[in-house]
């Protein structure tokens, strides 16, 4: 298990390259995180929802992703509440403080499918959650050392020194843990170096000596992880390429599901600006992008808070497009009403009214792989759709896609430039990232999005084949 001093030291990465590394060896990998917190989730193959990140392991494992490789996913709602999806389905919403209550039920769900990972594979590779020393939230956990000592897990912590302080950080890990959680740990690797790594190989001894635990790599700062898809909204980044068609995409507080933008920043000719609260949308924007969103509803206040409807009707005015996806859809609809209170207090407020189009948002939460073709053009997709929502109305009578079952999705403005749908993923399908980078005038890349972060995984996998002691690692795993 790898555990980090920090949050965003680098876990998710480091256990996506080591999956590579394993796999490449022959094992059979699964990647596990016990509880994580992310609005940005992927489909699982068995139709439940997962963290991003652990989806991208298990790719880097070579396995299609499953609900048992994340069974505690936290979908932030508001600044102290988020719902709790407990293998892949949403079990309810829980307060902060609601939350202590919850860990023994969710335990027992995290020690099952962990026992269903292992039963199925040579080698589970488990990702802790932010820090391993927060010694207040120690009793009950289930992300941390609560769940290594449930399961006899043992543990390589992770510091980050290039964010300064990783002597003090390690070796006041294992000043403050428990001294029995402190057992459980076997070895420790150093993230993100930047430089001469001899000049740190007195730093690696003193915190073995220090420590009792054993340096097994110290990992040279991987600049290509900037291609991989993020998972944080902190670690969200735009790709601002002078010359390039500018997508502008307001950067909601409960943006969601926002894997959709990383396949456009991975393109050449595009230039994704991430605009932030307080800055207005850049008016050169080609395309506004509305990304999904947690809340519809509290985030649709907080864009008009900003001033944002304003520039995107000042932007439709001068003739710009503009497209929602899933929650962004909603917003550009006449009406958004949340009757039973899914989602924040209950109630009906208006939309952006670029599409003529409601939603109402219901109790039940549609999960699944999407596919069909996009409209009039036919050109196939695969996608998937993850939200509460449904959306009706006479736009919708113009579909931006139809699903192989037959269903219509989404709505296009009579002049084509307002189109919303709620199916994510449509720009890492490579017919559609053509499709909209020829309707923004933009010329496509030279290489498949699937293959840059094929190429990236490999890359990582030798990165860390280079500087971890990768056999020692696994001969610490029991
Ligand atoms: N993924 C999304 O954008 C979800 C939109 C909205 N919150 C819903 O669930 O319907």
């Amino acid at each position: 298990m790898i555990q980090g001093t920090g949050s965003d030291v680098g876990k998710s990465l480091i256990v996506a390259g080591l999956a590579r590394v394993y796999t490449r060896r022959g094992l059979r990998v699964r990647p596990f995180k016990p509880q994580n917190m992310s609005n940005n989730a992927a489909v699982t193959a068995d139709g439940g929802e997962i963290g991003r990140a652990q989806a991208l392991q298990a790719r880097a494992a070579g396995v299609p992703p499953s609900v048992h490789m994340n069974p505690v996913l936290l979908k932030p709602q508001s600044e102290t509440g988020a719902q709790v999806v407990v293998q892949g389905r949403m079990a309810g919403t829980a307060r902060a403080r609601e939350y202590q209550a919850w860990k023994p039920r969710l335990l027992s769900a995290v020690v099952e499918s962990f026992g269903r990972l292992r039963a199925e594979s040579d080698l589970v590779l488990v990702e802790g959650a932010g820090s391993a020393s927060e010694v207040n939230l120690r009793p009950g956990d289930i992300a941390n050392m609560g769940f290594a000592r449930a399961t006899g897990t043992p543990v390589v912590l992770l510091g980050d020194i290039d964010r300064g302080g990783v002597i003090a950080s390690l070796v006041g890990t294992k000043a403050v843990i428990d001294p029995e959680d402190a057992a459980l740990v076997r070895g420790f690797l150093v993230n993100r170096f930047r430089g001469d790594p001899s000049l740190f190989s007195d730093g690696l001894t003193l915190i073995a000596a220090r420590t009792g635990w054993e340096p097994l790599g110290l990992i040279p700062h991987f600049p290509d992880a900037a291609r991989l898809p993020a998972e944080d909204v902190l670690g969200l980044k735009g790709a601002e390429r002078p010359g390039g068609k500018v997508v502008a995409v307001p950067v909601l507080p409960r943006i969601a599901n926002f894997d959709d933008l990383d396949p456009l920043r991975a393109e050449p000719g595009i230039s994704v600006v991430l605009v932030e609260p307080g800055r207005p949308i850049p008016a050169e924007a080609d395309l506004v992008l509305l990304p999904g969103s947690k809340t519809t509803i509290p985030d649709l206040a907080f864009l008009r808070a900003q001033g944002w409807d304003i520039d995107i009707l000042a932007h439709r005015r001068r003739g710009g497009r503009v497209l929602g996806l899933c929650g962004g859809y909603q917003m550009l609809g006449t009406t958004v009403s949340d009757p039973q209170g899914i989602e924040g207090p209950p109630g009906t407020v208006a939309g952006l009214g670029l599409l003529d189009v409601a939603t109402v948002l219901t109790a039940e939460k549609r999960l699944a792989a999407a596919r069909g073709v996009s409209l009039p053009d036919e050109t196939p997709f695969t996608g998937y759709e993850m939200h509460v929502g449904e959306t009706e109305g006479p736009d919708a009578a113009r579909p931006l896609l139809r699903l192989a079952d037959g269903r219509a999705d989404g709505a296009v403005s009579v002049d084509g430039l307002v189109c919303g749908t709620y199916v994510h993923g449509l720009f890492s399908d490579e017919g559609q990232r053509a499709l909209w980078l020829s309707r923004l005038g933009a010329a496509p890349g030279p290489e498949a999005y699937e293959a840059v972060i094929e190429g990236v995984l490999d890359r990582l996998a030798d990165h860390l084949e280079a500087h971890v002691d990768c056999d020692r690692l696994l001969a610490l795993a029991s």
